[in-house]
């Protein structure tokens, strides 16, 4: 078969401007690459942070969003070894990167120190000098050593979000060792949180849900957490003070973090893995006393992200999802915004 340089997609052409149909061009297959026909792409906050221009890099428009990709393989370049015509296939947050630095070579490729970082799948630029553009669209060219491979026993649509949103809570899970005695909070239960719970939970940690209200209770609780506590109301912060070894706050809005430092025991952590566009205010003596760590991460390796996806696929884990027609993308953003999603849009990109 030919494969397309010219296919569908949604983009943003400015800053907070709608995102509209267009075309965009995909390269001819090299050696390496496989051709994505991309079935569904999630939509994550940080697509919105992005073609709000939230993250002070002004972006490179027109934006095609999209890190949550899922689809099945639709051509192959000559060299390919790890995937056939017809494999379920996703791609995450990045599509390439140095190969050659410390952190490439320690399957840390997400942390990449070359010349140009990880190249991102989109609004980044490509070895080719060309503009990357994301998931929403009708298909992806990509070098398979940056494509995963999705485990037969979940399903396309909702396995796309475990390319962003599940890994960037695995990871720190998985560095920190949640697990059996150990007491993880997740702050927020959005589209992030909602897979730390879950797999927090099935990694043997005691899970708790420190949400803004207990509207979602009942899901918190059904999704694997153990406690969900309202942080709206202050009681939560003295009877939970002292309590757990690891926090991920996974919220894009602007937090009082001294308070919830405050509920780390003796040398815990609190993870940042939320992104939001101010600077954040720490109190050295919400650390100091009691040797505890604020820490980031970010999204994970393409080995982690593997081995995420298998354990997803062991444990049936994968995004509620509420699936939408590409004509829906904009409305969808605005109820992102007012957290009226449980928990993950997906965008079926046959509607592109
Ligand atoms: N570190 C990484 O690698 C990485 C990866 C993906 C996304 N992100 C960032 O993580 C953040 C979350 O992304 P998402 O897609 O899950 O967004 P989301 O909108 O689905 O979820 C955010 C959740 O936080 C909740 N929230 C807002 N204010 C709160 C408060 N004061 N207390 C408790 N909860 C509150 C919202 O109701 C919502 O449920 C974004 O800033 C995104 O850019 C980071
Ligand atoms: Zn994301």
């Amino acid at each position: 078969m030919t494969t397309p340089t010219s296919v569908a997609a949604y983009a943003a052409p400015a800053p907070k401007a709608p995102l509209e149909r267009t075309t965009i061009p995909r390269r001819e297959l090299g050696a390496h690459d496989i051709l994505i026909d991309i079935k569904y792409a999630g939509i994550c906050h940080s697509d919105i942070h992005t073609v709000r221009a939230e993250w002070g890099d002004g972006g490179n428009f027109p934006i095609v969003p999209g890190h949550e990709i899922a689809g099945v393989v639709a051509a192959t370049g000559s060299a390919v070894t790890r995937y056939q015509v017809g494999d379920r296939v996703g791609v995450g947050c990045f599509v390439d990167s140095c190969r050659e630095c410390d952190n490439c070579r320690a399957g840390l490729e997400q942390y990449c120190t070359g010349e140009s970082g990880n190249i991102g799948t989109y609004n980044a630029t490509g070895r080719d000098g060309q503009p990357t553009y994301g998931g929403y669209s009708t298909h992806l060219v990509v070098d398979e050593h940056y494509a995963l491979r999705i485990p037969d026993a979940l399903p396309l649509d909702a396995a796309a979000p475990l390319l962003c949103a599940g890994i960037t809570l695995y990871s720190p899970l998985a560095h920190w060792k949640a697990g059996p005695g150990k007491k993880v909070a997740v702050v927020g239960l959005g589209g992030l949180g909602h897979m730390g719970v879950q797999i927090a939970h099935a990694m043997g940690a005691e899970v708790t849900v420190l949400s803004q209200s207990l509207r979602k209770k009942d899901d918190g609780l059904r999704l694997g957490a153990d406690h969900y506590y309202a942080t709206s109301d202050p009681a939560t912060f003295e009877a939970l003070a002292g309590s757990f070894d690891l926090i991920l706050n996974t919220v894009s809005a602007d937090l009082d973090l001294n308070a919830y430092l405050g509920l780390l025991r003796t040398d815990g952590t609190l993870v940042q893995v939320g992104a939001p566009e101010r600077p954040l205010a720490i109190a050295p003596f919400a650390l100091i006393p009691g040797r505890k760590s604020f820490a980031g991460s970010m999204i994970g390796g393409i080995a982690e992200t593997q081995e995420m996806l298998d354990f997803c696929g062991e444990h049936g884990l994968s995004a509620e999802i509420e699936v939408i027609g590409a004509e829906q993308i904009n409305e969808a953003y605005e109820r992102v915004l007012a957290s009226d999603v449980r928990y993950r849009f997906v965008i079926d990109t046959s509607t592109i």
